[in-house]
């Protein structure tokens, strides 16, 4: 492998362009070597100042461009799946933002392709396993001190949704992250799942059911509850608390400022996941980075991405069709032992 591991950016949006900006000016030992995206000005901009790098209308083409030794994949989740399999033909690994793919039928023939290879490639975005709170709260959790878990409490909060987001995107796009950070801390799979609909925000976009309140049960009996609310309106707040047999932790109140001024004082609140996360996801590309110089996958994987999808859908069949619904996952393949 050269000296730096050449990296084909595929989407040049918000995730795309600020991956880019992480690969090209703070993670070590890579390089961004492609850009494809449909929008070719956006691809363009996103790259503008750094050398040797291609940008390319079709993703395709840039998994096949000079110098491209893995894949990260910032476009919707709707083009994930045919990108991930077009990196497997090509045996590139592969950092594959969430959701892995929307649709669980989707999510399971990358499974299986990835099973069939017979190796690891996929690590998919699920940038909480990165952040400093969480880690902390998982190493708590794992050590014991406070007891089995027995709750997890959780609030995601946006401050407005991008134009194109649907009700179903509030559970299979936000809250596959709490959905993923559960299985987690809790090392278990979720098995059911209920949503109620609080009455619409007003300043949500009409006909957006906005927010929800999610309820999973894990297969140990613990259960997981979740206030997704994605138009508040006044900041970005992600919370996690965890209630055990002998205490409680809790996550997610550090990330303010408190400011004084013309006599008075304000805490400041976030935005967005690109400030609450930046150091998250900073690490996330770097241990990805890592791992994949040395020919190892060690985050989050594909059967990750496939139970967050199935979890998921069974959350969008709960909030359209009402009552509780179970969740069915595939047998597990060898692979993900
Ligand atoms: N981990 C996180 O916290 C986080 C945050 C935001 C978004 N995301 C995820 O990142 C992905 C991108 O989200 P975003 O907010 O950057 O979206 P975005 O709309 O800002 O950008 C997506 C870009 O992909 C391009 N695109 C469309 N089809 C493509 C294709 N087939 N190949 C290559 N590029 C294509 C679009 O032209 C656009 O420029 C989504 O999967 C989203 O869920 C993750
Ligand atoms: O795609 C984004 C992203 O995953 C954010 O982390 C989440 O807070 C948003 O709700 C979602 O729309």
């Amino acid at each position: 492998m050269n000296d730096l591991l050449g990296v084909a950016v595929l989407g040049a949006g918000h995730m795309g362009a600020d991956h880019i900006r992480r690969i090209d000016q703070l993670v070590s030992g890579a390089r961004v070597a492609a850009v494809a995206d449909p929008e070719t000005d956006r691809a363009k901009d996103a790259v503008a100042g750094i050398e040797n790098v291609s940008v390319h209308a079709e993703a395709v083409a840039a998994l096949d461009a000079p110098g491209v030794q893995a894949v990260l994949i910032a476009s919707p989740g709707p083009a994930h799946e045919e990108a991930l399999l077009a990196a497997f033909a090509r045996g590139l690994p592969v950092l594959c933002e969430k959701p892995m793919v929307p649709d669980s039928a989707g999510a399971l023939r990358v499974v299986e392709a990835e099973a069939r290879l017979g190796r690891r490639l996929a690590q998919i975005g699920f940038m909480r396993r990165y952040d400093a709170e969480y880690l902390r709260l998982k190493s708590l959790l794992d050590g014991g001190r406070l007891g089995r878990p027995l709750m997890l409490h959780c609030t995601h909060r946006n401050v407005s949704s991008p134009p194109h987001f649907t009700s179903a995107m509030l559970v299979n796009s936000s809250v596959s992250h709490e959905i993923d950070a559960a299985r987690w801390l809790l090392g278990q799979e979720l098995t059911a799942v209920t949503v109620l609909r609080p009455r619409p925000s007003s300043h949500a976009p009409e006909g957006l059911l906005d927010p929800q309140f999610v309820l999973f049960e894990t297969a140990d009996g613990a259960v997981v509850d979740v206030e997704v609310f994605v138009n508040c309106g006044f900041g970005y707040q992600v919370r996690c608390e965890a209630v055990c047999e002998s205490g409680s932790a809790r996550i997610g109140d550090e990330h303010t400022m408190v400011v004084t001024s013309a006599g008075g004082a304000h805490e400041e609140v976030a935005q967005d996941y690109l400030v609450r996360f930046a150091d998250a996801y900073d690490r996330e590309v770097q241990a990805w980075v890592d791992a994949t110089r040395q020919g190892r996958v060690t985050g989050p994987g594909a059967w990750d991405g496939y139970a967050a999808s199935a979890v998921a859908e069974a959350g969008v069949r709960a909030l359209e069709e009402g009552g509780r619904v179970t969740v069915e996952l595939a047998p597990r393949p060898d692979l993900y032992a």
